[in-house]
């Protein structure tokens, strides 16, 4: 028998709902919420009035009580006073016109300079002003099936050691930190971390594939956004208001990759991908925050306590987690640095928006709802013609009844901002 004993006296539906502050975690019991019933419905406005609400500690009738003693608080955002003074390279204001690269004299002696070509020496883009807590190391053109692309930044920060990302719709939208000229860096450098305009023309020989020579790697052409080639590029279907389209949106392996019905996260990213592409601008902040930033390993534990009647949020506490455990100080800084100061935010999450205006320049003039799918369809009287197996991903719909619940505890106990169908 599989079954774990010690879950047994778990009740089959988590506790009765009610807001829960993010990262609300001290005091948190499975049993809490039932001593404390009155409602925290998502009309509340602000979630930090209320954290310090939740504070009945019930522990005599909890046998999976939380220890406060082990509670993980967030980390103290912290920002760099400096970054590295030693370096004095020129700020621009634009990004600056990177010249077609000529296969000259000088640029071949260039990149036949053993240090042009080691591959030990980088240039990580680190950025030279004070408060940089996010800059942009490289970027490439992602080409798409439908003949639309996009440009992929790798962003390195101060608070973490992960990779986030950004995918920049439109030719527009340029990171400072990445086009900023860096100390003793060639035009062959900053081909390579893709600090051009325009794009990149292949002139590469076929016999020169099989090892990279001094003179391939000065072959690359940029090509400036003005020029004739630009023609071959795809036109945006449409045309951007004043503010982009921004989507922040937080790792989801299961959901993106995994195709899991127990959440929509995958459809959101194609969607805001889907509406970016056809504005022909837009930004998707994608932060490295796997699980509402507890990590895949532990998303893994919380999904077997939702299998065991957990909601989401419970399932986090009991894992001695806050029930949403992100910041949003990288991504500010990722849209500060991609000069993105008003934005149209995709999101029904009104803590991302209090966050990613908080202490910043950043104002999200308007909210743009994500309607799943499948509860749109559900409302129009639709949800038939998508006819999948419960769970399957298919015409880009997620359905059944887990990832219903998902979103209602979403609604009930996180504010979010959404409608749930009348039938549910
Ligand atoms: N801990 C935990 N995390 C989950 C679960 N389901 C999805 N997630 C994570 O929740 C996060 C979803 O983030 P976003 O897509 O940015 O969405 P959101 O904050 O809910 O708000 P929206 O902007 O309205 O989509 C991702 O990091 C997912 O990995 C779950 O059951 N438990």
């Amino acid at each position: 028998m599989a079954c774990d004993i010690s879950m047994n006296e778990a009740p089959a539906v988590a506790p009765s709902a009610g807001y829960i502050p993010r990262n609300a975690i001290d005091h948190m019991s499975p049993f809490f919420f039932k001593s404390h019933s009155h409602s925290h419905g998502h009309a509340h406005h602000h979630s930090h009035s209320h954290r310090h609400h939740h504070t009945n500690h019930n522990s005599s009738q909890d046998a999976h009580s939380v220890n406060p003693t082990t509670s993980l608080q967030n980390p103290t955002p912290r920002r760099l006073s400096a970054v590295d003074s030693s370096l004095s390279a020129p700020t621009y204001n634009t990004p600056p016109a990177t010249p077609p690269l000529k296969v000259t004299s000088q640029t071949i002696a260039a990149a036949s300079s053993p240090a042009v070509l080691s591959p030990t020496k980088k240039h990580t883009g680190k950025p030279v002003e004070k408060d940089s807590v996010a800059w942009c190391t490289a970027r490439a053109r992602i080409p798409t099936p439908d003949g639309s692309e996009y440009f992929l930044h790798i962003y390195e920060n101060t608070m973490d050691k992960k990779e986030h990302l950004a995918f920049v719709f439109g030719d527009q939208i340029r990171s400072k930190s990445l086009d900023r000229v860096q100390p003793n860096e060639t035009e062959t450098d900053r081909v390579k971390r893709g600090a051009y305009t325009g794009r990149l023309v292949s002139s590469v020989q076929n016999e020169n594939q099989t090892s990279m020579t001094d003179t391939t790697i000065a072959t690359p052409v940029a090509i400036n956004s003005e020029d004739s080639v630009m023609e071959d590029t795809p036109k945006a279907a449409g045309t951007a208001a004043s503010a982009p389209l921004v989507r922040i949106h937080s790792e989801c392996f299961t959901g993106e990759i995994g195709h899991s019905a127990r959440c929509d996260c995958g459809e959101q990213l194609d969607e805001a991908i889907r509406l970016m592409k056809a504005e022909g601008a837009g930004v998707v902040v994608y932060l490295r925050q796997e699980g509402r930033g507890i990590g895949l390993g532990e998303k893994l534990k919380a999904y077997n306590l939702q299998d065991l009647g957990y909601d989401t949020v419970m399932a986090n506490l009991l894992l001695n987690h806050g029930a949403d455990e992100r910041t949003y100080e990288v991504a500010q800084a990722i849209l500060e640095d991609l000069g993105q100061n008003q934005i149209r935010l995709l999101t029904n999450n009104p803590d991302k928006i209090e966050q990613v205006e908080k202490n910043s320049e950043i104002k999200v003039v308007e909210r743009v709802p994500m309607m799943p799918k499948s509860w749109e369809a559900l409302e129009q009287g639709r949800l038939d013609e998508f006819e999948v197996k419960e769970g399957a991903v298919e015409n880009k719909i997620v359905k059944g009844k887990e990832l219903d619940r998902y979103l209602k505890v979403k609604v009930e106990r996180m504010r979010h901002l959404i409608s749930v169908p009348t039938s549910l």
